[in-house]
């Protein structure tokens, strides 16, 4: 019986970086991108006695990913996670898994009076997800994704039939609001031949994009679980090279107002926006053939 070093891993969190892509003097485009690294590999001796000789700092991480962005404007954050993760299991030698997570933040160009500005944006809202794996046999595996876009039906949800107790005050509805913030991920390569990731990320990302939200809307909800279903067999469906699609949808509930002490009807008018405690949906569609996701895969 003894005390042993568990798992452990280390890395620089958060790596704010902007890159600014100069098509010419006046028309740039913008990269707004959160990159994270995590390490394991041969470091018991840091942990068991101090002996840093197998510890690359974090600090050098953090040089590596603002050189890295000057060598390839324009690149997806997909290959920039890829590329780094590449470099960090082949030039370091204690490395043996190496992940690399990618938050990239929207600008859009403001409206100008001759159409979008060049080279003046405002935030927009959600965010692009890129993650990306590799260890030292040369394995390796790209997630996307997409955070905190936020969506709302006016009509087309209902939930009723659910399992009742004595605590149940829920009353049955065919007719709610149904408002979510989707986090997804979809993970790439369903199969042994398809380990080419050179994809067509931005491709594929827009149009993981635009099926999940034209799903949400489409689907008549009768529950979340059954939208969150939908919405991830349906990115599977149109991208046959996705193996799994994995889905956080948070309810934000809206409720009712009882306006009959004010005087009033209420037929579906006014609500109340609740924020806390809501209901969190979580699930993961994948392929029944798919090969199996890599256990340190940052999703
Ligand atoms: O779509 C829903 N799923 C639930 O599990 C649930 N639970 C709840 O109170 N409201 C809802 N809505």
């Amino acid at each position: 019986m003894g005390i042993v070093l568990g798992p452990n891993r280390y890395g620089k969190a958060e790596v704010r970086l902007v890159r600014v892509v100069r098509d010419d003097a006046t028309h740039h485009r913008l990269a707004d991108l959160t990159v994270s690294i995590a390490l394991s590999g041969d470091l018991a001796a840091t942990h068991l006695a101090g002996d840093n000789a197998h510890v690359l700092p974090t600090d050098s991480m953090r040089a590596l990913v603002f050189a890295f962005a000057r060598e390839q404007p324009g690149e997806e954050p997909e290959e920039f996670a890829l590329r780094l993760a590449r470099h960090l299991t082949t030039a370091y030698e204690p490395v043996h898994t190496a992940q690399v997570r990618i938050h990239a933040h929207p600008w859009e160009r403001i409206a100008a009076a001759e159409g979008p500005h060049p080279h003046a944006w405002t935030r927009a809202a959600g965010s692009r997800y890129a993650g990306a794996v590799r260890n030292a046999d040369g394995a390796e595996q790209v997630v996307s994704g997409l955070d905190d876009v936020t969506v709302l039906k006016s009509t087309g949800s209902e939930f009723h039939g659910f399992l009742t107790d004595r605590y149940t005050t829920l009353e049955p509805t065919d007719d709610r609001v149904l408002a979510t913030s989707v986090s997804a991920r979809w993970r790439h390569a369903a199969r042994p031949e398809e380990s080419d990731l050179g994809a067509d990320w931005t491709g594929s990302y827009a149009a993981a994009r635009a099926t999940l939200l034209r799903t949400f809307a489409d689907t008549r909800s009768l529950s979340l679980q059954q939208t969150l279903y939908a919405m991830g067999k349906a990115v599977l469906d149109e991208q046959p090279r996705l193996a799994e699609v994995r889905l956080e949808l948070p309810n934000k509930h809206h409720f009712l107002v009882d306006l009959a002490p004010y005087g009033h009807d209420n037929p579906g008018e006014v609500y109340y926006a609740a924020d806390r405690p809501y209901g969190l949906i979580e699930g993961a569609v994948l392929r029944d053939d798919a090969i199996p996701a890599m256990p340190e895969l940052p999703w």
